[in-house]
């Protein structure tokens, strides 16, 4: 078997050094695909970017069949299968919403031009880089010609965090629980929905008092990040790679029958959000596509809190045409 040509941007960053590593064990796409590693880095980063992929050097692992390192995205992409932007720039001190959106643009748009010239045709890419939905959103309108649903963004984190907090508090197994959802955008607005999640065969809002849902579980999991970044004095790194394997393992190879997943991917419309918006949703995986799941009721306490996250994409999506980003 050929192997899989996997491209990680921000590779000498906190999340990079988590992730190559699961990569190349097989952890990503399977026990027996074999992988390539290309790790693409800003310039002042490529020495650190040597240093870990002397590391991978030294794990022998079986299925990692070549590493390449560069700062030059179209040899990143080139060929490319799978593309894991985590690279992004930082929100520092004084810089205003728009400061940030721009600066990323000159990021994740000359990335996504460079994955439509040189990627493979079957070319997956999820973002991870903040402010994911809307990076994966400049990302893809610099690439025309690779079919829109290709790019996602990262909202596994958040589904994640959310399962280990419901399991916390009915003090049941995260494998007891099924049908979680996130909806919207990665970011404090974002909603962890219960109303249909399913803890031995109830409905999980249905466990738990009103109070503690609305008080405790939606706040403490929107706001998850920042509480990591308090704790920790860095961002959430492995849980974040984590959350990465978990997704594009799922795209690649399906989501179980009788469950599903969150994921940022452009809408068609469903649910009201506007078609093109990459905004989370419960979805599953099918012959590796994403879909999302339809026909789930939505009551006035959902509606308003995916309206408000999804004001916010869109909010974030016309600043960035607004710049010409998009
Ligand atoms: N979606 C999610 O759930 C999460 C997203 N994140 C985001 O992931 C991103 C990365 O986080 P960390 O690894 O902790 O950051 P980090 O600062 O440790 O690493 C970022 C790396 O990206 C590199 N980089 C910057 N510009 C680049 C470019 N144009 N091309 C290639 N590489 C570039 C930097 O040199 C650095 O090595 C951040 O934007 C963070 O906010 C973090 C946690 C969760
Ligand atoms: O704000 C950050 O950089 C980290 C982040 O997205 C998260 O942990 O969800």
């Amino acid at each position: 078997m050929a192997p899989v040509k996997v491209t990680v941007t921000g590779a000498a960053g906190q999340i990079g050094y988590a992730l190559l590593f699961r990569i190349a064990s097989g952890q990503l796409l399977g026990a027996d695909v074999p992988v390539r590693l290309s790790l693409l880095e800003i310039p002042p980063a490529l020495k650190a970017a040597e240093g870990t992929a002397m590391e991978l050097d030294d794990c022998a692992f079986p299925l990692l069949k070549g590493i390449e390192i560069t700062d030059d995205a179209g040899k990143a992409f080139d060929g490319a299968n799978v593309a894991l932007l985590v690279g992004a720039r930082p929100r520092t001190a004084g810089m205003e919403r728009g400061d940030l959106l721009e600066a990323n643009g000159g990021i994740f748009g000359p990335q996504g031009a460079a994955i439509n010239a040189h990627a493979a045709d079957d070319i997956r890419v999820l973002v991870v880089g903040n402010p994911a939905n809307t990076n994966a959103l400049i990302a893809q309108a610099a690439a025309p010609d690779v079919p829109a649903e290709r790019f996602t963004a990262m909202t596994r984190l958040d589904h994640n965090r959310a399962l280990s907090q419901l399991a916390a508090k009915l003090e049941v197994s995260v494998t007891d629980i099924s049908k979680m959802t996130i909806w919207g955008n990665h970011s404090a607005t974002q909603y962890p929905d219960l109303f249909h999640t399913e803890v031995g065969g109830k409905i999980a809002a249905e466990l738990v008092d009103e109070a503690w849902l609305r008080d405790t579980f939606i706040p403490t999991v929107a706001k998850r990040g920042a509480a990591i970044i308090a704790a920790r004095g860095a961002s959430s790194a492995a849980s974040a790679a984590n959350a990465a394997i978990d997704h594009v393992h799922d795209w690649v190879n399906g989501t179980p029958e009788g469950d599903w997943t969150s994921a940022a991917i452009p809408s068609d419309g469903s649910y009201g959000v506007p078609e093109g918006l990459i905004s989370s949703f419960p979805v599953v995986s099918r012959e590796g596509r994403w879909e999302i799941v339809q026909g789930l009721s939505i009551d006035s306490f959902s509606r308003e809190r995916i309206d408000a996250s999804v004001q916010e994409l869109v909010e974030e999506r016309d600043a960035v045409r607004a710049l010409n980003l998009i």
